[in-house]
């Protein structure tokens, strides 16, 4: 579900969050392994404090491996520890327990000292609209259970998940907002479907892809869509129409009078990205943003 924000709906998503941060000792802050920046809120650090949190790169199914790989050293080196999981699946999911016990070690170890039995880590999720709070809940649930009753302003009981003996999850995630300044932030969210395709046209959202994919994922795109001659890189935005009017004749996008419909073409070359049909991509080097 995509919402719209306004500074009112922000200043109760952050307060809400805090209010939870009192209740956990440790945060989970998703983010999509395909825009780990841009999918990034831009007020995590100042929200989230000297909370110990763990960085989940999801959706890493759909990311390419060695780019998550190299975003994982990059918030390493930022001092964040990091996982990568696909809780669709249910990958990495079970280690979650462990990666929250080494950050909470030393805390751990003064209960152990103290003669106390350590007690299960209290976990919240947080992220971004879309980015999969709810699967991984459900996931670590092991049903389907309704979050959906936490948006900004509505007020639920909160109840902790038990996963395993050691970790206890708040049912209900933290919902941040994600970034609107930067424009381009906001077409890699719109091509992982992260922000609803009528904030941003769809063709210029696909025109976007298709500079990304032809200059990362060349030989993928030629070979998803048959297409000859692909430039090595598109240095405009006509150069980019010229592709998806190619992909829109191969695909039999055409409307009366013989001409391609982009939309239809842009649609179906987002289906493709998102469902992974394309191949496992990533949309944003961690070289690029800081
Ligand atoms: N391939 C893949 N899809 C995923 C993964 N995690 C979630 N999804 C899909 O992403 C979409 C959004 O997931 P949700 O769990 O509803 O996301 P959310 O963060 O709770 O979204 P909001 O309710 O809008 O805040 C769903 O279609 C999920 O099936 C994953 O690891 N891999």
């Amino acid at each position: 579900m995509t919402i719209q924000w306004f500074p009112g709906h922000m200043t109760r998503a952050k307060r809400q969050i805090e209010e939870k941060l009192k209740l956990i000792d440790v945060v989970f802050e998703l983010l999509d392994a395909r825009i780990p920046q841009s999918s990034r809120n831009p007020m995590v650090d100042e929200i989230t404090g000297t909370k110990p949190r763990l960085v989940l790169l999801n959706k890493a199914d759909l990311a390419d491996a060695e780019q998550t790989a190299e975003w994982s050293r990059y918030f390493r080196s930022k001092g964040l520890a990091t996982h990568a999981i696909d809780a669709n699946a249910g990958a990495g999911v079970k280690d979650l327990a462990n990666k929250a016990k080494e950050l909470l070690q030393e805390k751990i170890q003064r209960q152990i000292n103290k003669g106390m039995k350590p007690r299960p880590i209290r976990a919240l999720i947080i992220g971004i609209p879309n980015v999969g709070k709810s699967t991984l809940i459900n996931r670590l649930a092991g049903r389907n259970i309704a979050v959906t009753g936490d948006r900004p302003g509505v007020t639920k009981g909160q109840q902790w998940i038990r996963f395993g003996g050691e970790l206890e999850l708040l049912d209900t995630p933290g919902i941040l907002w994600p970034k609107f300044d930067d424009p381009v932030a906001g077409f890699r969210l719109a091509a992982t479907g992260a922000i609803k395709e009528d904030v941003l046209h769809l063709d210029e959202v696909a025109c976007f892809v298709l500079k990304v994919l032809v200059e990362s994922y060349g030989s993928a795109l030629k070979d998803r869509y048959g297409l000859e001659g692909l430039p090595s890189e598109l240095p405009d935005m006509q150069a980019a129409i010229d592709v998806l009017e190619s992909i829109g004749k191969r695909r039999g996008c055409i409307v009366s009078g013989g001409h391609v419909d982009y939309e239809k073409t842009a649609t179906l070359l987002l289906r493709d990205l998102r469902s992974g049909k394309l191949g496992r991509m990533t949309l944003e080097s961690p070289e690029f943003t800081d």
